[in-house]
């Protein structure tokens, strides 16, 4: 055999089995390049995990003691949002209280002092209620709480709330508002089974409408602040995710809700302060130099009427994002039918802290401000039996007197107002 044609075979060979070493040589090497690059990938949606957030076996431990429910006869097993804010500590409270099983998530964002969302914590966790830090535009951590227990409502309380804050930090409220409710209806939706969902909208949507009382079917086309918008703009939402996904949403239009645990963001409760450490105060004023009025409503009135809506909620229809049916869609108005001037709040005022308020009378600045509202509750009160049962004077004596406890009459408190604190 020629030296030439046997290194010609078994160059030729050699040539073969070496393309073959170096063809199964570079598909294992594709093959660790493509599972490297799913690795990588699918770290990177882990590493997209909030660092604090980690989902532990103690964790879990702490969620499903928090939901386990208390009484017998239909327990609901309810996720609240914004469970630290006004609103949601409140109702969190009374479904515990009645032995719902209740956890709550909030991020402890700093609109209005920590410390006072840290405090509503506390109260909270002494009722056995574990309230998550987290955020609802973090679709991980709703996940795993819909994995850990079997949540049956979603009481979605958590939003950048406040009418005139809109116009220092617009990016919040669609960050909160827009962004985070399309994630909790997309976590929902996915679900399996799908809870049913109670949000909070605001009677901020009524806008510049001038017929009153509002009425749930009157157009709401003319928002005067972002935040009403974005209010707005969330109830088209609960219509688009109720019609393709079959979840079952109420929206609830709150009007100017007050009371022991507020918001030191609004008037009745920054009022208070001001009067109280002598500090003037800007009451408003409408066209014409007339007063402005609110259908103040006190949280335990709309507890009641949050509590009432998640007990008639009916199910979501849908399974893992497949809808089977129509599913209930529902708004109501939860006011108080009784509106009362901004002039005549701070009588009222002036009369629990005995104090007398330096008022500075201001034109009603162009910041997203309405000049009245009134609510018409009719719908309400047929369908989830809602009857408000504390009017301005009761109910402004029950919080100078939580406000007076909390904070002492004139003790320095360090407070978050809008996004910086100061001495109040
Ligand atoms: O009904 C609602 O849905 C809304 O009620 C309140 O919004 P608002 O009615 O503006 O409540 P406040 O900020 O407490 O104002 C109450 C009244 O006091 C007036 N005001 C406010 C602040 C001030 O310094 N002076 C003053 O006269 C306002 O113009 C308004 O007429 C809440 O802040 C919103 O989050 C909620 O969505």
């Amino acid at each position: 055999m020629e030296r030439s044609n046997y290194f010609g075979r078994v160059g030729s060979r050699w040539h073969s089995s070496v393309s073959a070493k170096l063809l199964c040589l570079t598909s294992i090497l594709l093959l660790l390049t493509i599972s490297a690059f799913f690795w990588v990938s699918s770290a990177g949606i882990d590493s997209q995990r909030p660092p604090t957030f980690q989902r532990s076996h103690e964790w879990e431990k702490r969620v499903r003691q928090s939901c386990l429910p208390r009484r017998e006869d239909n327990p609901l097993v309810v996720l609240v949002t914004g469970a630290a804010g006004f609103v949601g500590s409140h109702v969190s409270l009374a479904l515990r209280k009645r032995g719902d099983g209740v956890v709550g998530l909030d991020n402890f964002n700093s609109y209005y002092e920590v410390s006072l969302k840290r405090a509503r914590q506390e109260l909270l966790a002494k009722h056995s209620v574990f309230v998550i830090d987290g955020d609802i535009n973090d679709k991980f951590i709703i996940e795993s709480i819909l994995e850990a227990v079997p949540i049956t409502h979603v009481m979605h309380l958590a939003a950048q709330a406040g009418v005139r804050y809109a116009m220092q930090n617009p990016q919040s409220y669609i960050h909160s508002n827009i962004a985070g409710l399309v994630n909790i209806f997309e976590v929902c939706k996915a679900a399996n089974p799908q809870p049913a969902i109670v949000w909070a909208s605001s009677s901020s949507v009524y806008g510049l409408n001038t017929k009153v009382p509002f009425s749930e079917a009157d157009r709401t086309d003319q928002p005067a602040s972002l935040y009403a918008a974005t209010k707005k703009a969330g109830e088209g939402i609960a219509h688009t995710y109720n019609h393709i996904y079959g979840l079952s949403i109420t929206g609830l239009r709150f009007f100017t809700v007050y009371g022991p645990w507020g918001r030191p963001d609004m008037a009745y409760f920054s009022f208070t302060r001001d009067i109280l450490k002598g500090n003037p105060i800007s009451v408003y004023s409408g066209a014409g130099g007339k007063d402005l009025a609110r259908d103040f409503t006190f949280i335990d009135d709309i507890v009641k009427g949050c509590v009432a809506s998640l007990d008639t909620a009916e199910k979501s229809t849908g399974s893992g994002g497949k809808k089977t049916g129509p599913a209930m869609l529902r708004v109501f108005n939860l006011g108080n039918t009784s509106p009362v001037t901004v002039p005549t709040l701070v009588d009222i005022l002036e009369k629990h802290l005995n104090t007398k308020a330096k008022r500075q009378i201001i034109k009603m600045p162009r910041n997203g401000d309405v000049p009245f509202t009134h609510a018409n509750i009719s719908s309400a009160q047929a369908q989830l039996g809602y009857r408000p049962t504390t009017n301005l004077d009761t109910g402004l004596k029950k919080f100078v007197k939580w406000y007076l406890s909390y904070y002492g009459d004139n003790t320095n408190r360090r407070l978050w107002v809008g996004n910086h604190e100061k001495i109040i």
